[in-house]
């Protein structure tokens, strides 16, 4: 098996800082790459990333301000908003090895081109191999060291495997696919998903309303997934059904909190200015284009959008959803 030994972390927001202290516990060399030498200085200074003061970074870690410290990197974990992982991919194409695996961190679809992330990344870097990391993890609880379970996928299982080796502890569990579609969409999905169950708690309809939101979101994730290429068993594992479950309950998630605030009362520009990020809201729209485009029937997913964009009120989505014909299960 291959080595991966030097592990370059392009991305010190929460989820980077969070992944650079993986792969230092376990054992790899490794760079946290901000975005430039101020951020990288103001990292260095706290000890953590400003998105993540609470938890420390492993003090072995070495914090770079610039994309010439990913040279020699064997792997890199591209860990930056989704809709920024074009931009970032491609000024590595100087500075890679043919054949790097470059891991997709993010949770989303890029709008405009309406690539998965997987794609994005081949795009811009032709001569590396993509990857993608993803499942129910939260940085707060994947930094401190608390246990957690992810999918790691790569078209070549050898390098998925590779891969989970460099990562792996018995408090990081990285299993390894070769599903790269099925891995993007769930997570991609589960963020829009997650906001319309906020939007039902935020307005106190109860846990049977969640619970029953949760489970028709998870069809219609299955009915997306199916129309463009996943494999049904990667959406039901850690990366479909596992982050659906993760994001749908806990006020952990932005997106989920970011549904809540919306269901309050906030208006979804007023919830937004809290400047987290919630990928949900960019991915939203691009999703439900891209079900329309395949006839896939989404309509949890294209109130989030609507609601998102103005288009339709909390209450006028509720009605939408509930009113719907009677129908056979499956
Ligand atoms: N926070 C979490 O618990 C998890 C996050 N993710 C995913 O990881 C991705 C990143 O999320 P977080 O790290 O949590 O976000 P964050 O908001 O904490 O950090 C984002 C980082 O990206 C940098 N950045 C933003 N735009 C950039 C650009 N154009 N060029 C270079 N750098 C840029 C920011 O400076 C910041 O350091 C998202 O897609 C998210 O869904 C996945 C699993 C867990
Ligand atoms: O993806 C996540 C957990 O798996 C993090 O969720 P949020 O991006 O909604 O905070």
């Amino acid at each position: 098996m291959t080595i991966l030994q030097r592990i370059a972390v392009i991305g010190a927001g929460a989820w980077g800082a969070a992944l650079a202290n993986v792969a230092a516990r376990a054992g790899r060399d490794v760079v946290l790459v901000a975005r430039d030498a101020d951020a990288a200085d103001a990292v260095r200074r706290a000890g953590a990333s400003p998105h993540l003061p609470d938890v420390a970074l492993d003090g072995a870690i070495a914090v770079a301000g610039g994309i010439d410290a990913v040279a020699g990197a064997d792997a890199v974990l591209l860990v930056v908003p989704a809709q920024a992982h074009g931009a970032v991919a491609a000024t590595l194409a100087p500075v890679l090895a043919p054949g790097t695996p470059v891991v997709a961190c993010a949770k989303g679809i890029e709008r405009g081109t309406r690539r998965f992330m997987t794609d994005v990344i081949a795009a811009a870097l032709p001569g590396a191999t993509p990857a993608i990391l993803s499942g129910p993890s939260f940085a707060a609880d994947v930094a401190r060291g608390l246990p957690t379970a992810v999918t790691l996928a790569a078209a070549d299982d050898a390098v998925a495997v590779a891969l989970a080796h460099a990562l792996g502890t018995p408090t990081f569990r990285p299993y390894h696919a070769t599903d790269l579609r099925g891995v993007e969409i769930g997570g991609a999905a589960k963020n829009v998903l997650a906001i319309a169950v906020g939007i039902v708690r935020g307005r106190r309809l109860g846990a049977s309303a969640a619970a029953a939101l949760t489970t028709r979101g998870f069809a219609e994730l299955m009915r997306f997934g199916r129309a463009y290429g996943a494999r049904p068993e990667t959406l039901t594992g850690l990366s479909g059904l596992g982050d659906l479950i993760l994001t749908c309950s806990s006020r952990q998630s932005r997106n989920f909190s970011l549904g809540i605030a919306i269901g309050d009362g906030l208006s979804p520009g007023e919830a937004r200015q809290s400047g987290l990020l919630a990928e949900g809201a960019f991915t939203a729209p691009v999703l439900v284009e891209m079900a329309a485009e395949r006839n896939v029937d989404m309509p949890i997913a294209a109130a989030v959008a609507a609601v998102l964009d103005g288009r339709l009120g909390v209450d006028q989505a509720i009605a939408a959803l509930t009113t719907r014909p009677f129908r056979a299960e499956h």
